[in-house]
Formats: structure tokens, sequence, C-alpha cells
């Protein structure tokens, strides 16, 4: 049982995947009306969980139409006071039967938002995955209308208007307060661009066999939504009894300047909170006294500086070399005047973390040409701007961030962990992970910081043992979303200042492990 919601809670579809898999359940001999009935009793009894006698239900045309009606009528049977909305004259069979049959209970159906009474809440049942063009006109009008209510909106399996795959906006679509996802999450679910309309999410989960999402799907799913399961089974603990320091991981980082001081402690802070066995940081001679103080246990390592108060070159102790390290974090606060040091860890084959004007300096040196080539595995961690900075000629992440992301991977042949309200990471090949829960908390200065410093200390531990990189790395995001969520619980979202952050790392594992 655990093992199946924990396989169900990593699938993600697209609205194409989902008719198929349904196809296969039909085919197999299940009715249409059963697994309409079925579903349409899990939403009703999570809607009565939500509080309020009176409703007003959007019904659709279709079959999510069709499952508005079963709660409707459910609703109705258990003494609520029901209305539905349907300014639809033509209907898919089984919807108009169910209309039919709910008008026959005396429940009032209206064509005009006006005709609506006042209701405590409003189930959203007009389209689902089946959505194909823009929503125009007097619909448009009336879902704009509905918006502006001040009741709450219960979306059955999204809300209506927002494209299945993109998350896009197809004209007008529903704001919904909360959102029952239907048998298996959605793509748009992840796509920053819904989620405001979806409101809080929650899968309704129908008991799809495992078999018929894996004959479409395949045994390795392209796209997966990360969990706690997959993220502690990432993470390098328990520690073997007889390990030592270097057996933990050897982290490189570089980052810092006179100009930005502070993203060199964040970044180091966050690869010390990783458990990495060995931190080295490299950063300008005279910020070495300030990280010495704030980080006592690492290596501190002052280099030669520009003019301008930049790294000019990596001046690493003696007997050590960049294949000293099991991985390096690169980037943070380095400003543009680092060049000369980006150039050279790329020339290195060891695995490479670069970060913002890591990423800013990849992009001036032609970041697919330079990647080319490269000998280890790089990780790059964009924001949007940053992103669109490296690949200007890919797909703009804000029409599509799980397509713009995965073709950066591919183009690249890096991993690229596209930062955003739902992260996601892709490796070359396609395979993507997407991290569902995180907090606007984290939307501060600093924070990615922590996450470049946090990613590199898992790889440097992790690296050796066979772990794919693209997962090591989206239990990073993961980790760093669960610590702001925490955080953010317990201090607001103003309260998580990306130092705060660095002590909630700690924290929020400690919960998870003992
Ligand atoms: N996932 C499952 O296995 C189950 C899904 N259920 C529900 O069914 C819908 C999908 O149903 P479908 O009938 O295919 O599509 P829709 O209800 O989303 O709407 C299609 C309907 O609407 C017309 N249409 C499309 N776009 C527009 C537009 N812009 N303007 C006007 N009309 C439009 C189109 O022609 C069709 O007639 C799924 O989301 C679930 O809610 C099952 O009930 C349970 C199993
Ligand atoms: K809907």
């Amino acid at each position: 049982m655990e093992d199946r919601q924990g396989q169900i809670a990593q699938v993600v579809v697209t609205a194409r995947e989902m008719r198929e898999i349904e196809g296969r359940i039909f085919a197999a001999g299940m009715p249409v009306a059963a697994l309409m009935e079925k579903v349409g009793g899990l939403i009703t009894a999570r809607v009565r969980e939500v509080g309020g006698s009176r409703v007003g239900v959007l019904v659709g045309p279709g079959h999510n139409g069709g499952d508005a009606l079963v709660v409707a009528r459910e609703l109705h049977c258990r003494g609520y006071e029901v209305w539905i909305y349907s300014p639809f004259s033509r209907f898919k069979e089984l919807t108009g039967q169910h209309l039919q049959y709910a008008q026959s209970l005396g429940i009032p159906c209206y064509q005009e938002i006006e005709e609506l009474p006042h209701c405590d809440f409003v189930i959203d049942g007009l389209f689902g995955f089946g959505l194909e063009k823009p929503i125009t006109d007097s619909l448009a009008w009336a879902i704009n209308r509905f918006n502006q209510w001040e009741q709450p909106i219960l979306s059955i399996d999204i809300p209506s208007g927002i494209h299945t795959d993109t998350g896009e906006v197809l004209g007008a679509a529903i704001r919904a307060t909360q959102t029952f996802c239907l048998g298996l999450w959605k793509l748009a679910f992840f796509q920053d661009q819904a989620l405001e309309y979806i409101g809080k999410a929650e899968l309704i989960d129908f008991d799809i066999p495992g078999v018929d999402v894996q004959a479409v799907l395949g045994t390795l799913p392209a796209i997966k939504r990360m969990t706690r399961t997959q993220a502690l089974s990432t993470l390098p603990l328990p520690r073997s009894p007889v390990t030592h320091k270097y057996q933990a991981g050897h982290l490189l980082l570089i980052c810092g300047s006179r100009r930005y001081a502070g993203g060199a402690i964040l970044t180091a802070l966050g690869g010390r909170a990783s458990g990495v066995g060995m931190l080295s940081v490299a950063v300008p001679e005279s910020l070495k006294p300030l990280l010495v103080s704030h980080l006592p246990e690492a290596l501190i390592i002052g280099c030669p500086e520009t003019q301008t108060g930049a790294i000019e070159y990596l001046q690493l102790p003696e007997k050590t070399d960049l294949s000293s390290f099991s991985a390096i974090a690169c980037g943070p606060g380095l400003t543009l005047d680092a060049t000369a040091i980006v150039q050279e860890v790329m020339a290195s084959d060891r695995p490479l973390v670069l970060d913002a004007d890591g990423l800013n300096i990849l992009a001036q040196m032609g970041t697919i040409p330079t990647l080319q080539k490269r000998q280890g595995a790089t990780v790059l961690t964009p924001h949007t701007g940053e992103f669109v900075r490296l690949f200007p000629h890919l797909p703009d992440p804000k029409q599509d961030r799980i397509q713009a992301v995965q073709a950066a991977a591919a183009a690249s042949g890096a991993i690229v962990l596209l930062k955003g309200a739902r992260t996601a990471i892709s490796h070359p090949q396609g395979r993507i992970w997407i991290n569902p829960n995180s907090t606007p908390a984290l939307a501060r200065g600093g924070s990615g910081d922590v996450l470049t410093g946090l990613i590199g200390g898992l790889w440097a531990q992790t690296g050796s043992k066979g772990i794919p990189v693209e997962d090591i790395v989206a239990t990073g995001a993961w980790w760093h979303a669960q610590a702001g969520i925490l955080a953010a619980q317990e201090r607001t979202e103003l309260g998580v200042d990306a130092f705060t952050l660095t002590e909630y790392l700690m924290k929020v594992i400690s919960e998870w492990v003992t």
C-alpha cells in the first residue's frame, strides 16, 4: 500500500498520457460511468470536509462536467442546497444523462451567472484535461466574474481554462482556492504560471492500476515528482561507522568578491550543512579573515585579487590541485571579473556546479560550445533570467518551464536546475525531477547561494556512490525547500533570510531522520 502510494506520488503525466492510461482502463472493461461515479464519490467525501451547505456547481459539456454532476447529486442527497450553472446546450452523453437526473431531483440549473443564489462555495467542473481551445466570449466573461467572488472555489481535476501540460491560461481560467487533481498529477501543477490558479493542490487517488501507468510511461518515466522517500534514499545517511573525513567527500567552493562577501559566507554555510567531510573555500585574499570567523572548520583559501576585488586566479595550497576535490561549486558573488577561474574549473574534469556569476561568465564564453568541451559532469543552477542569458536560442521558460529545462539539458549536456516556485531539474537525456513544494519565503537574496553550497556538498559525498547526478541535485533542491517551509512555519514568510535558512537545513533533516 505504502509502496503504491509512494509510486503514484512520483508520477506526473501530460493530458495525452492521461488519456492513454484512461483508455487502457476502459478497454480492460471498467465502465466509464462506474469510474465517474467512483471519482465523484471520492471528491464528494473531500468536499464535505470543507464545510458550508449552499453550493454552486459549474458544469461543462464533457466528463469534467459529469464528475461535477455526480458531486452535485451526492451533495443534494446529503441535504446541501445545490445550484447548477451550465451555459451549454450540448453535452457528452453521460454528462447529459447526469444533468437530466440532477434536474429530475429538483436541482435548479441556470445558464446565467446572475441567476445563481448566494453560495458558501463553488465547485468548478467546466473543463478538465479535455480543454482544446481558448475560452472566449460570454464564458470567459463568466469565469472572470466567478474569480471576483469571495467564496472558495474547488476545482475538479484542474482549474477550468488552464492548459493541462503548459499551465498557461487559455483565454480565461478559474482561480481556484483548492484543486483536486484526479488519479495522477498533471504537468500543469508544476508549471509556475499555473500555481496562482491551482491554489492548494491535492491528489485524489482512484486506484489506477500501476501496470497501466507503466505501460504508457515506461518503467523509467521521464518526468517525476520529488518525494521525501526519494530524498531520504539519496542522502548520505546513515554514515558508515568506520568512515573517515576524506571518504565523506571534499568540496571546493569558489565564491565571493570584495563587493559580495556575504555570498561567499552563505555558499559556504550551505556546503557545511550538507555534512561534507572536508570543505575548502577559495575567496579573494581580503575576505579570508571574515570566512575563517564564520567557518572555523573549513579550509579558507585566500586568492590573489583583481583591482576590483574579484578572485584573479586560484592559488591552491601546496600539493593540491583541482583533482584533489570530489566536487567543485563555483559562482556566487564572483562578479564578472573572475572569468579566468571559471575557465580554469571548466577545464578540469571534476564534478562542477556553476551558479550566479559563474553562469553569467559561462554565457559570455558561449554556453553550449564551452560545455561540449568539458570532460566532467556539470550542473547549472539558473533562475529564469540567467537561463535566458545562458540559452538565448531556446524556448522561453516563461511559456513552458519543463520543456525549456529539458531542451537546455539536451543541448548543453549539463544537468540543468531551473529555479522557481516549482524548481525543475533535467538530465540531458530528458529525465526530469520536479520539486513539488516550496515557499515564497525563499524568494530572497542569498537563498540561491545556500542551494549551490548544499548541492556541491551532497555531490561531493555521494557522487562516487553511483547515484545519478540529477537525483543528488533534486535531493538538494528538496532539502533546501523543506528547510524554507519549516522556517516559514515557525517564523512567517518574512523570517526566512538566507542565513536563518542555513540553520533550518539541519533542523528539518533531523525531524525526518529521527
Ligand atoms: N482521468 C480519468 O481517467 C478520468 C477523468 N474524468 C474526468 O474527465 C475529464 C476529461 O473529460 P473530457 O470529456 O475528455 O474533457 P473535458 O470535460 O475537459 O471537456 C471536453 C469538452 O469540452 C469541449 N471544449 C473543449 N474546449 C472548449 C472550449 N474552449 N470552449 C468550449 N468547449 C470546449 C470539448 O469539445 C468537449 O466536449 C477529466 O478532466 C476528469 O475530470 C472522469 O470522470 C474520471 C476518470
Ligand atoms: K475543472
